[in-house]
C-alpha cells in the first residue's frame, strides 16, 4: 500500500501556498482525493520540504480517529494557529490529560436542552458556557464579549497574515502594526473579562451567594468549579488553575458558536437556492407546530426530514475544515509506515465529498440520501463533521438540537426568496447602480455558488453574505428580521444587514402569515 507524492511543489512553501491561493480552503485536498481516490494516505510537501499526510480512507480515518487515537497529537503550528484564538484548554489536551478532562468537561452538554428557541448561538452559548446573559455585562465592560470576539476571531486581511505566519514564526510580540495591537487588545481584554467572570462565580459559589439565573441546569463554568472542589475532597488533586479554566471556556465559545453558526448561514443559503427542500421542510415544520406548540427536545428531534436536511447541511457544508495531527511515535497504519513527528492532516469532510462512497451526486444537496444509507455511505467514518472516536465532539447532540431550533424559528416564520447577487462587471460605471441583478434559485451545481468562501479560516464559511427584505414588504421585513434574525444578523456577525447591497444577499419574503404559529 503505497501513498503518492503531490507534484509541483514551490520550493520553500512546499504546497502551502496554493492551499491559501485557493477558490476555499478544502479545495485543493479535494482534487487530490478525486484524482488518488484508492490510497488510504495521499503524502505532500509542507514548509520547508516537510512531508506530510492527507488521511484518505475511511479504514486510515478510523485507525487514526479511534484505534490509535493517542499515538497522533496536535502539532506545535496548529496548536499555536488555533489556540491563540480559541484557547489551549480540551481541544490541546493530549493522551490521559484529555482523558480525564474529557470525562470532566463533557458533563454538561450530555443533558438536552429544551427551551432554546429564539436564542441566538452566541446568546445561547453565554448562557450553557458562562451561566451569563452576556448583554448584561454590557453594564460592566467598556466593550462587548461578542465585539471583542469577533476582532479576535474575524479579522482583517493583514491581521489574518500575521496569525498565519505567527504560527510557524512566533513574530506577533514584534509586529508594530495596528492590526496586530487590535488583536492583542482584544485578546487580553476577553481573557480579563473571562477571568473576572471567573473569580466572581468562585467567590459567589463559596459564599453561596451564587444565583442560579438560568434555570436549574448547571453551566459549564459553575460545573466545572463545583466539581474541581469535589475533585479536590476526593483525589487531592489541586483545583483547575483561573486560566485554564478560561482556556476551556474559549474552546467551548469558539467551538460551540462558530461552527454551528457556519451551519445556520450554510442553512439559509440552501434554502434561499433550493425551493423544493424549503417548501417540504416548513410543510413539516408546520405541521408539527399545530400539534406541538411547546416541542420539546425529544419531538424536535423526531421530526425525520428536519433530521436528515441537518446531517446533509453538516455533510456539504461540514463547518470544521481541517483537524491536524503529528504522529507522537514510528506507526504502521493501513500498510503505510509514518515516522515520528509526521503531519496528519484530517480533512473533515474529504470523506464526505468522495463519489464511490456517496455516490455520482455526492456533491448536491440531497436529504433524501439519508434514507437510504448503504455500503459505505453507511459507516460512521464516512460523516465526519464532529469527527469519531474519543476526541469526538462533545457537543454533538447540542449543536445539532441547536441548529434544528433554528430552522424551525425561522423556516416557519419566513420565506426564502433566493441569493440576489448584482454583478459588479455590469454595473453603472462610477455612477455606483446596480445594471442587472443574478438571483441564485433551482439547485446548486456547486457548493457555495454565488458566495465567496472565507480561505484562509479555522471554519467554512460564506463570506460576506448579508440578509434583507424583499423590495415589496422591507418596511415589515426589516421589523421583523430584527425581532427573529437577531440570533443570526447580529450573533454571528457574519450574516450582516445588508445595507450597500455591494455582496450577495439573502432575500427574505414578508413574514408568512399562513397557519397559526
Ligand atoms: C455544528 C457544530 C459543531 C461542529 C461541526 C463541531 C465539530 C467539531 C470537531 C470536528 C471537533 C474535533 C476537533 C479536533 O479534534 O481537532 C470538535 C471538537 C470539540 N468541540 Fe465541537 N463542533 C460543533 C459544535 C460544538 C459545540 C456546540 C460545542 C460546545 C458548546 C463544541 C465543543 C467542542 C470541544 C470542547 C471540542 C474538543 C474535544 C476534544 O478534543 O476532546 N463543539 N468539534
Amino acid at each position: 500500500r503505497v501513498s503518492i507524492m503531490t507534484d509541483d511543489n514551490n520550493v520553500i512553501l512546499g504546497q502551502e501556498l496554493k492551499k491559501f491561493r485557493a477558490h476555499n480552503p478544502i479545495e485543493l485536498q479535494l482534487d487530490w482525493s478525486r484524482r488518488w481516490p484508492d490510497t488510504p494516505f495521499i503524502r505532500y510537501f509542507s514548509i520547508a520540504g516537510k512531508e506530510a499526510l492527507v488521511v484518505n480512507s475511511l479504514a486510515a480515518h478510523k485507525a487514526v480517529l479511534q484505534t490509535h487515537v493517542y499515538d497522533f497529537v496536535k502539532p506545535p503550528f496548529f496548536t499555536r494557529l488555533a489556540g491563540e484564538i480559541v484557547g489551549k484548554g480540551l481541544l490541546f489536551a493530549e493522551g490521559e490529560d484529555h482523558r480525564r478532562e474529557r470525562k470532566l468537561l463533557a458533563g454538561p452538554f450530555s443533558v438536552p436542552m429544551t427551551d432554546t428557541l429564539s436564542k441566538s448561538t452566541m446568546h445561547t452559548v453565554g448562557v450553557t458556557v458562562l451561566g451569563v446573559d452576556l448583554d448584561a455585562l454590557l453594564s460592566i465592560y467598556p466593550r462587548s464579549f461578542q465585539e471583542l470576539y469577533s476582532t479576535v476571531f474575524d479579522q482583517e486581511p493583514l491581521g489574518g497574515l500575521i496569525w498565519v505566519i505567527n504560527a510557524f514564526v512566533p513574530i506577533r510580540r514584534f509586529v508594530p502594526l495596528k492590526a496586530n495591537k487590535r488583536f492583542i487588545q482584544a485578546n487580553q481584554d476577553l481573557r480579563e473579562m473571562l477571568r473576572d467572570i471567573v473569580e466572581k462565580r468562585n467567590a459567589d459559589l463559596r459564599d453561596g451567594t451564587f444565583v442560579r439565573e438560568m434555570g436549574e441546569s448547571r453551566d459549564l463554568l459553575t460545573y466545572m468549579l463545583e466539581e474541581s472542589v469535589l475533585q479536590q475532597q476526593q483525589t487531592g488533586r489541586e483545583p483547575w488553575a483561573v486560566d485554564d479554566i478560561v482556556d476551556h471556556l474559549l474552546n467551548f465559545t469558539a467551538a460551540g458558536h462558530e461552527t454551528t453558526a457556519d451551519a445556520i448561514s450554510w442553512g439559509l443559503y440552501v434554502l434561499s437556492t433550493t425551493h423544493e427542500i424549503q417548501d417540504q421542510l416548513r410543510t413539516e415544520i408546520r405541521a408539527f407546530l399545530m400539534s406541538h406548540p411547546e416541542p420539546t427536545y425529544e419531538k424536535i428531534n423526531g421530526l425525520p426530514y428536519l433530521h436528515n436536511f441537518t446531517r446533509e447541511l453538516l455533510r456539504v457544508y461540514s463547518p470544521a475544515i481541517t483537524s491536524p495531527r503529528q504522529a507522537s511515535k514510528d506507526i504502521v497504519i493501513e500498510g503505510v509506515y509514518i515516522p515520528k513527528g509526521t503531519q496528519v492532516d484530517l480533512q473533515i469532510s474529504l470523506m464526505h465529498h468522495r463519489q464511490e462512497i456517496w455516490g455520482p451526486d455526492a456533491s448536491n444537496f440531497n436529504p433524501d440520501r439519508w434514507n437510504k444509507l448503504a455500503g459505505d455511505s453507511a459507516s460512521p467514518y464516512a460523516f465526519q463533521a464532529f469527527i469519531q472516536g474519543p476526541r469526538m465532539c462533545p457537543g454533538k447532540n447540542f449543536a445539532m438540537i441547536e441548529i434544528k431550533v433554528m430552522l424551525i424559528e425561522l423556516v416557519s416564520k419566513w420565506r426564502f426568496l433566493g441569493i440576489e447577487r448584482w454583478d459588479s462587471a455590469v454595473m453603472g460605471e462610477g455612477s455606483g447602480e446596480k445594471k442587472e441583478r443574478d438571483l441564485l434559485v433551482g439547485g446548486e451545481e456547486a457548493v457555495g455558488r454565488g458566495v465567496k468562501l472565507a480561505n484562509p479560516s479555522l471554519t467554512f464559511r460564506p463570506e460576506g453574505l448579508s440578509i434583507r427584505g424583499g423590495s415589496e414588504t422591507e418596511v415589515i421585513c426589516y421589523k421583523e428580521v430584527f425581532q427573529y434574525v437577531p440570533l443570526i444578523l447580529l450573533a454571528l456577525g457574519r450574516l450582516r444587514y445588508n445595507d450597500n447591497q455591494s455582496s450577495p444577499a439573502i432575500i427574505l419574503s414578508e413574514r408568512d402569515w399562513a397557519g397559526t404559529f
